[in-house]
């Protein structure tokens, strides 16, 4: 991508957390092609899930921390009930049944896993999960530490040494105070969060169909209950739960507003906030309160105070993960018109590759190496390509699966647009492939973009190759191809889902598609028997450098 820097979204700030989770920053982006690495071509396709550890820490986490209640309450399950460990290698299986171990959840029905592995196009870019962080941990009533009569007297303090507590005169502090002298009461640890970060690692969000309900760890109590002593301690504050998911995914609310837009690796939002943990109150009895009560404001008076040492439960939320896909370049075009053997033409990505539409039914993306012409800077300006299915007549109304598709042009900043000449009519497809992204979202049509008339190997195109270009360059508006376009070019600012207009007002009028800029150039191809290849790439790396010169800073 064109020189991105890494961003933080934060919903709010991220408290630090008792122990860190390391962040796994793999470093095949989507499976992205890079022209200088062959061994990781391969399209965007489905993949082993990296096995969780989390209940495994909960489970060392409880016992570290010696809350015997939590870990008691996570027994070995039965040898009989233990899932067998399996690994196969259709496609269901990558999607349902990836490394488990005891703690993973319970794998999708068989019709469910079927239906993810032959239906993985409807599924691989939006999912409902819910997310619930962590109870806060429960306070305690505790009864002050038994002292002799003469414990607190004046006598007995001045012969007392520095920093004492409210032990006896023969025995030391046996609590603990807070700075302004008043008793240090222990309290129940805060839930754990639930964050939701973006991991390059991660390429779609099936797994979120497979589970989809992730909670995170409550806090810890108060380790005892009994008399107060300098040896209680607070509760543990219940682990974040970090949940991956790939980078481009937009979070929102369940039918509420976008909380953040992952747009780039490491990108984080806190979606749930854990509990509050519960005070500690002191019992005392009624001839001692008064003494108690100049110690600390956390006497109990009746037993309706015990509410306070409660730990707060931590938010639940429901959330819909949307994944656009982060590419500079969307190729489009309608189906069969070529566009994946462009792909594998210009980037080290194979995508499939069959003579039938619709062989495409998500996104391959591969990685264009950098533009030489930018001398010492080729190297920040690689770029990446996303091969999107065929689009055809009614896309914009979800035909074929249209809308889903024309999602994942939000974030390019160019678009070539691969039309097959030796077609029966290559302007008439040129122009319902325009129509259907003016229709989805006029601002597509603001994009630079560059036509490739395909497939210039066929005698029914060589003919009529030169004609058919000047044809399709005259169509829009010449004085619209300025700069100022370019620069709208990139629309990662736009997060929502229902910003889409059904054409644009103009005076007198709709927009139509001659109201809209021409495209950059008009190159004849083939990109199968590798001819015109050079041109093709030279006008893409062009397009790319204007929006390299005319990039909106990053927020
Ligand atoms: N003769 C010739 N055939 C081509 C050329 N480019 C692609 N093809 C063929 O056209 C057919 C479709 O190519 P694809 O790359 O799968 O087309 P697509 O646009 O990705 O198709 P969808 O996946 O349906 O969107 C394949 O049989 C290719 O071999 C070309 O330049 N010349």
């Amino acid at each position: 991508m064109l020189g991105r820097s890494n961003g933080l979204t934060h919903y709010g700030p991220v408290r630090p957390t008792s122990s860190s989770q390391p962040r796994a920053f793999a470093s095949a982006a989507y499976r992205l092609v890079s022209s200088t690495s062959p061994r990781h071509a391969m399209p965007l396709l489905l993949h082993p899930r990296f096995p969780s550890h989390a209940a495994a820490r909960g489970h060392r986490a409880a016992a570290v921390h010696g809350d015997a209640r939590v870990a008691l309450s996570l027994p070995d399950p039965p040898a009989s009930r233990r899932r067998p460990q399996t690994r196969t290698t259709n496609v269901a299986c990558r999607a349902a049944a990836t490394t488990r171990s005891r703690d993973a959840p319970p794998p999708a029905s068989a019709p469910a896993a079927a239906a993810l592995a032959k239906e993985a196009h409807k599924y691989f870019d939006h999912a409902v999960v819910t997310v619930r962080a962590g109870d806060g941990g429960h306070g305690a009533v505790l009864a002050m530490p038994a002292s002799p009569s003469t414990a607190d007297s004046p006598k007995s303090r001045r012969g007392r040494r520095s920093g004492g507590g409210g032990g006896g005169s023969s025995k030391k502090a046996s609590y603990k105070r807070n700075y302004d002298g008043s008793v240090a009461l222990p309290v129940g640890g805060h839930g754990g969060d639930v964050v939701v970060y973006a991991d390059e690692a991660e390429e779609t969000l099936l797994r979120f169909h497979e589970k989809a309900r992730y909670c995170a760890k409550r806090g810890g109590n108060v380790g005892a209950t009994g008399t107060l002593s300098s040896r209680m301690h607070s509760g543990f504050a219940g682990e974040t739960l970090r949940i991956p998911v790939p980078v481009g995914t937009v979070v929102k609310r369940k039918k509420g507003a976008v909380l953040a837009d992952l747009a780039h690796p490491g990108d984080e939002v806190v979606v749930a906030r854990g509990g509050q943990g519960g005070i500690s109150l002191i019992d005392v009895p009624e001839y001692r309160r008064r003494k108690a009560m100049a110690l600390s404001p956390n006497i109990m008076r009746d037993a309706s105070d015990k509410v306070l040492i409660h730990g707060q439960p931590g938010e639940e939320v429901s959330l819909e993960l949307i994944l656009r896909v982060v590419a500079d370049v969307g190729l489009v075009g309608l189906p069969n018109a070529g566009k994946s053997t462009l792909l594998s033409a210009i980037t080290l990505a194979r995508p499939d590759i069959a003579d039938y539409p619709f062989t495409t039914l998500m996104p391959n993306l591969g990685r264009l190496g950098g533009d030489p012409a930018l001398g010492a800077l080729q190297f920040s300006s690689e770029a990446t390509l996303a091969d999107l299915p065929g689009l055809i007549e009614g896309a914009h109304l979800g035909k074929g699966l249209g809308r889903n598709f024309l999602r994942h042009l939000r974030r390019t900043r160019v678009i070539v647009h691969v039309v097959d000449a030796a077609a029966d009519d290559p302007v008439d497809d040129y122009k319902i492939v325009r129509e259907e992204l003016r229709m989805y979202n006029p601002q597509y049509l603001e994009r630079p973009y560059v036509v490739v008339l395909n497939k210039i190997d066929l005698p029914k195109a060589q003919d009529r190759v030169s004609s058919l270009a000047l044809e399709i360059a005259s169509i829009g508006c010449e004085e619209c191809n300025d700069n100022n376009n370019i620069s709208k070019g990139n629309s990662n600012v736009n997060t929502s889902e229902h910003d889409i207009s059904f054409g644009t007002k103009v005076e007198g009028g709709e927009k139509e598609l001659r109201d809209y800029p021409r495209p950059q150039a008009v190159v004849g191809a083939s990109v199968l028997k590798h001819i015109g290849i050079d041109e093709m790439l030279k006008e893409i790396r062009a397009a790319l450098r204007k929006c390299f010169d005319h990039r909106l800073p990053e927020p």
